[in-house]
């Protein structure tokens, strides 16, 4: 059934000859065969598979489609022969260009990678984004309110704001904790001041960041100082206050990144959860200049080990259940004021992927987001000698 779906999205490829509809298409595919994961030890890597694509045909369409997964070899062959019909059928033309979409480096023009799209980039390459706010929308949606601890059903993060006369259905879900004001509007201004003399660099979907913290190689799992020199001085009162939140007890950060966000550059971030094999259980953001909505969109596990979930403590939240977060609601809205604190722990941090909405960026928002180590790598924990020297540099402020 599968298989003659395929065939039919094929077969609708041979009669379109633009060049981001093929590309979409084949991202469709691609995406249609990675939700089958049959998670077996005789399943081959579709990425080993795109590889070979890719090699004979010069064109790199793992970071075309952004996946990586184990997939049913009948499946993936057959994939693989539709996939070169289509390089095949492609024009010279338009495989230069689709070579340049997706092999060229595209940092001179902006910082996205793989299916990851800015305005610049779409508009050069004539793309569409990955997300799809319309198809979020046709799902059940509730919206959190940081006075009740509530999710109210609906769309509208503003929901908040009409406490406690709310209307409609509550759901309760434990792991999301707002703090509004946590900073004064002087100290916003001195900060955003002091953040601003330090440089930008660019990043994926149209966001700046400043990273402070160790490097971390997420696929292979390695930790190392890098760069890592501390945390600027002028930041460092945030991370002093986080002593008065109950929530926040003994939260030593290892990582600040701040994260800029700017509409006419249609800034955004994709849904993704932060990694589970060094980050700990609370991520933590201090929201400044603008409110947004953090989105919370239903846990879609592309492949085994995303995100590293399989490092999860104890397997609290395990298993997963794949494509479900088991929950009544589908997507949850949660509204960030400027100068308030998020905390997102539990569930919504292990179970819900998050992002941010490119038409929830209204005006310049930057963001400082707080990462502490996972337990392992705390004193005490059996990884403490491969991160005594970090937790010591990430005492320091300069
Ligand atoms: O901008 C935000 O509030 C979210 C950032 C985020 O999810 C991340 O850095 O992992
Ligand atoms: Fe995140």
């Amino acid at each position: 059934m599968i298989t003659f779906f395929i065939y039919l999205v094929v077969i609708t490829l041979f009669y379109h000859n633009q060049y981001a509809q093929q590309i979409l298409l084949v991202r469709y595919i691609a995406e249609v065969a990675t939700n089958l994961n049959f998670g077996s030890h005789k399943f081959i890597k579709l990425t080993r598979i795109l590889s070979l694509v890719q090699k004979s045909h010069k064109i790199d369409l793992r970071a075309a489609c952004g996946l990586q997964a184990s997939l049913w070899p009948p499946l993936a062959y057959s994939i693989i022969i539709n996939m070169s019909y289509i390089i095949k059928k492609i024009s010279k033309e338009t495989l230069y260009q689709n070579y340049d979409y997706v092999v060229m480096d595209r940092s001179k023009l902006c910082g996205c990678k793989g299916v990851r799209t800015c305005f610049t980039c779409e508009k050069e390459f004539n793309l569409t984004p990955t997300v799809n706010s319309e198809d979020l929308k046709k799902l059940s949606s509730a919206s959190y309110c940081s006075y009740c601890n509530l999710l109210w059903s609906g769309w509208n993060a503003y929901e908040y704001k009409n406490h406690p006369n709310h209307t409609g259905t509550s759901y309760y879900l434990d792991g999301i904790f707002i703090e509004h004001e946590f900073i004064s509007e002087e100290e916003e201004t001195m900060l955003m001041k002091n953040l601003d003399v330090m440089p930008w660099d660019v990043s994926q979907s149209g966001r700046r960041k400043q990273n402070f913290g160790p490097k971390c190689n997420f696929k292979k799992r390695r930790l190392s100082m890098g760069n890592f020199n501390g945390f600027p001085l002028s930041t460092k009162f945030v991370q002093d206050r986080f002593d008065t939140i109950p929530i926040m007890k003994d939260y030593f950060t290892i990582e600040q990144c701040s994260l800029e966000y700017r509409p006419e550059i249609g800034a955004s971030i994709d849904p993704h959860v932060d990694d589970c094999w060094i980050w700990g259980e609370r991520i933590v953001t201090l929201s400044l200049q603008s409110d947004t909505v953090l989105t919370l969109t239903p846990h879609k596990i592309k492949y085994s080990n995303q995100y590293n979930i399989d490092y999860i403590p104890n397997g609290k939240y395990l298993p997963i259940p794949v494509n479900s977060v088991n929950y009544p609601i589908d997507v949850v809205r949660i509204l960030m004021p400027r100068r308030s604190l998020l905390v997102l722990y539990g569930k919504p941090r292990y179970l819900w992927e998050h992002c941010i909405l490119r038409e929830d960026i209204h005006e310049r928002r930057v963001c400082i987001a707080y990462r502490e180590f996972t337990l392992p790598y705390l004193n005490g924990g059996e990884k403490y000698t491969e991160s005594c020297d970090i937790l010591e540099k990430a005492k320091c402020f300069w």
